[in-house]
Parts: C-alpha cells; structure tokens; sequence
C-alpha cells in the first residue's frame, strides 16, 4: 500500500513552517541527545538559525506553547514535530540511478534513523542490475512499477542523468507515488497533488557566488556595492 505523506498541509499548516520544522527537529535531537530537558524559544531559535518570533509562530501551529519561564519541553517537541511532519511512521524510499549520486545516497546511514528506509534500488544499466549495495540488490528499471508496489514505497529519488528523470517520474507517479525528491538537473512537469523536492547543490553555489561577490566588491568598493546598485534583488 503507498501511504501519502504531509499531514501538515491537510492540517493547514502554512507551506514555510513546514520547511523550518526540519531544522527545530535537528536542533532538538542535538538537545535531546546532551540530555538537556527544556529549551526556550530563543536558544532553539539560535540553535535552528531562525529568529525567534518566527519559531514561536511556527510552533503555535503545532498547538505547542511552551511554558513561560520554562519553555519548550524538548522530548514532547521532538515528538511533535516528529508526528507533524508524518516520521512517527516507518518510509520506505526507492533510489533511481543508482550510480555516483545514487550509491553514495544508498549508503547514507542517516536516513534510517530519522524515518525513511531505502527499500529500493533501479538503475537501467545491466552492469550496475545486480550490484550489491548498503544490503540491497540494484534491480532493473523494468521492475519500478512491481517493486514498487510490492515494497510500499511512498518516495521516490531520482538520481538519473536528467533526460531520463522526466520519464521516470511518470511511472512512478502513474503507479500512485506522490512524493519525488528530484536531484537531476531538470524541471519536472507533474500534475497537482504530486509533491516534488529539488535538490541542486550547483545553485546554492551560484548563490554563495553571488554573496561572495557582493562582499569582495563591498570590501575593495567594486560595481556590486548596495548603494551603488539600489535595484538589487535582496536574496
Ligand atoms: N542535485 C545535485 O546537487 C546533484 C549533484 C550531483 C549530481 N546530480 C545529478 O544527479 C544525477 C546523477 O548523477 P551521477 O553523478 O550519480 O550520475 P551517474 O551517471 O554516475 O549515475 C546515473 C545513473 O542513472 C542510471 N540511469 C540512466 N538512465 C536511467 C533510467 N532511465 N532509469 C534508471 N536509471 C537510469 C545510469 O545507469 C547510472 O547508473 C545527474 O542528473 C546529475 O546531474 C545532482
């Protein structure tokens, strides 16, 4: 059976929040795992990078308070947002391409322990098919549709050169997925309900780029400086 994921947007909880709670879980497991009980708005805000009006905001959808002078308790947290974000249950992940990106994803021991377990690997080469990797055996692109279903898998990653993602995501949506986390270089068409992720590790580079620039042209008074270019986009 594919279960779908995202409680927090049936709940209406607003599409940002849901994209802060991740860094609060991260920095309540730090927390939890110093043994710390309780934690106040501000250190989780500084812990998790945000500011912390915004925090208290995030966690009021949740219908967690905190107690004033104590704060938040960090177990009940952890489990909250936990819940919220649908981690209390057991995803099984299926990685397509399972070369350079694909392998070194499979072999990540850190999913596991957050909720997500990778039940599947298919690649369309027959020199990878058959590779044994992080206790898996890769099968053959052939078998999306059946290992699919046969394992319940509800996310899917694709990690394929980008002119075969497009296709991929198809059957793997017409098969009831809902949820791609999408590493290849391309824009997915895909119909409303279905869920895409995108990661590019090239544009938060160019965007480190950019910043870079700004502050070396800051720093010998170059074209980009802020009072110079009133226009510029503040990112
Ligand atoms: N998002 C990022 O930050 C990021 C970083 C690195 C790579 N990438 C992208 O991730 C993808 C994989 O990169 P890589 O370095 O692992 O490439 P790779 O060539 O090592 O691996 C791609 C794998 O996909 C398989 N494949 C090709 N067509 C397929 C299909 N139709 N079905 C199933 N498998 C298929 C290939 O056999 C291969 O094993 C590329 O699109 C690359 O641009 C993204």
């Amino acid at each position: 059976m594919i279960r779908r994921l995202s409680q927090a947007r049936e709940r209406g909880i607003p599409e940002a929040t849901v994209a802060r709670l991740p860094l609060y879980l991260r920095a309540l497991n730090g927390m939890a795992e110093r043994g710390l009980a309780t934690v106040s708005s501000e250190d989780l805000a500084v812990a998790a990078g945000v500011n912390s009006a915004k925090l208290r905001k995030d966690l009021s959808h949740l219908g967690s308070y905190g107690t004033r002078g104590v704060g938040y308790d960090v177990e009940y947290l952890v489990y909250q947002i936990s819940r919220e974000l649908g981690l209390t249950q057991d995803w099984a992940v299926a990685i397509v391409g399972v070369g350079n990106l694909g392998r070194a994803l499979a072999n990540y021991g850190g999913f596991v322990s957050r909720g997500f377990r990778v039940a599947a690997l298919l690649d369309a080469d027959p020199e990878v098919v058959g590779d044994h990797i992080a206790g898996l055996n890769v099968e053959h692109i052939d078998e999306l549709e059946a290992v699919i279903r046969r394992r319940g898998v509800s996310i899917v990653v694709l990690a394929t050169p980008a002119a075969a993602a497009q296709q991929v995501a198809e059957r793997v949506i017409a098969v009831g997925v809902t949820s791609i986390l999408n590493f290849a270089p391309v824009v997915l068409a895909v119909p409303e309900g279905v869920d895409i992720r995108k990661v590019d590790l090239s544009i938060e580079l160019q965007i480190l780029a950019f910043h870079e620039q700004r502050k070396t042209d800051r720093m010998t008074g170059g074209p980009a400086m802020a009072e110079e270019w009133p226009e510029a986009v503040d990112l």
